[in-house]
Parts: structure tokens; sequence; C-alpha cells
């Protein structure tokens, strides 16, 4: 282990019965993220929805946590996240929600406690902005946009 942290996590009231993010091995990066929707929620092809997890976290200063799709249900049924990766800041007490996106041909349906996406802890550094007035030269300068080639 390079690096350990402690995070804290907070099942909100009425979300009782939903779990906690979890890691799904030892070494997974990612913890998967359960849908806290009531009943069933149904996406029609291209539509979107902020998808409630039913859980907040507290984590130190320095760190995000990223929410990222689950690749299988990305290739299964073309679900994934539309902002991703959606960040979650350092300060951020409020329910973790997942814009999901239905990107497939087909409706899919969501149930309570589904695994909806993943959330993965990111370090952040401390950075200090300087206005200038030149930057320094370098060998690429502006070239960019594939301008090395296909
Ligand atoms: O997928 C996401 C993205 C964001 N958030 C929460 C946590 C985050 O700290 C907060 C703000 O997110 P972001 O900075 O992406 O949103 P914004 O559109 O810039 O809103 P704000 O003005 O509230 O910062 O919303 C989520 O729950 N899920």
């Amino acid at each position: 282990m390079i690096l350990s942290i402690y995070v804290q996590m907070l099942k909100l009231p009425g979300n009782e019965d939903v779990n906690l993010p979890r890691k799904m091995s030892e070494q997974a990066s990612g913890y998967d993220l359960f849908a806290a929707v009531s009943g069933e929620l149904t996406l029609a092809p291209g539509q979107r929805a902020l998808v409630p997890t039913g859980i907040a976290i507290a984590m130190p200063d320095g760190l995000e946590a990223q929410i990222r799709p689950r690749s299988g249900l990305a290739l299964k049924a073309g679900i994934t996240c539309l902002n991703t990766p959606g960040t979650i800041d350092a300060d951020y007490r409020g329910e973790i929600k997942v814009l999901l996106i239905n990107l497939g041909q087909e409706p899919f349906t969501i149930a309570r406690n589904e695994r909806i996406a993943q959330m993965v802890f990111q370090t952040v550094p401390a950075v200090t902005v300087e206005h200038v007035e030149t930057l320094d030269e370098t060998e690429r300068g502006a070239g960019g946009f594939g301008h090395t080639g296909k």
C-alpha cells in the first residue's frame, strides 16, 4: 500500500438499506456506488437522470473523488456518466449523485441497490497560480489536437 487515507461515509436518512460504496476486490481502484432510487427508475434511450446514492462522505483536504462509469454497464447497455469523471470536492457534504445517461438503443431500468457507477479517490496537489506575461518555450509549443499525425 503506497498511500493510506481515512474517508468517512454516512448513510443519509431513509437509506439505511442502501449499501455503502464497496470495492469488489481488495485491489480494485473504485468503490462501486449503489442506486438509492425508490423502486425503479427507467432511462429511455437518450435520457439522462441524476441518480441518488443515499450517501455523503468526508475526506481529507487534498483529495477528490471521481465518479466514473462501470465498463460492464457501458458495454452491455450504453449506460455511462454524462459528466465523466464527476468531481466530488473534499468540502462537499451533500448526497453523492450520479449523472447517468442511456446511450444505448433500449430502455434501461435501474433498481434500488443496483451498482451504477464507481468512485475513485485521487490526490489533488496544492496549486499556487501566478499571472505572468510570457511562458517558457517548448518543442511542442502550441501544437496539439493531432498535429503529430493520425
Ligand atoms: O457527478 C457528480 C458531480 C458532482 N457532485 C457533487 C459533488 C461536488 O462537490 C458538487 C459540485 O460539483 P461540480 O463542481 O462538478 O459542479 P458545478 O456545476 O461546478 O456546481 P457548483 O457550482 O455547485 O460547484 O456536486 C456529485 O454528487 N456528482
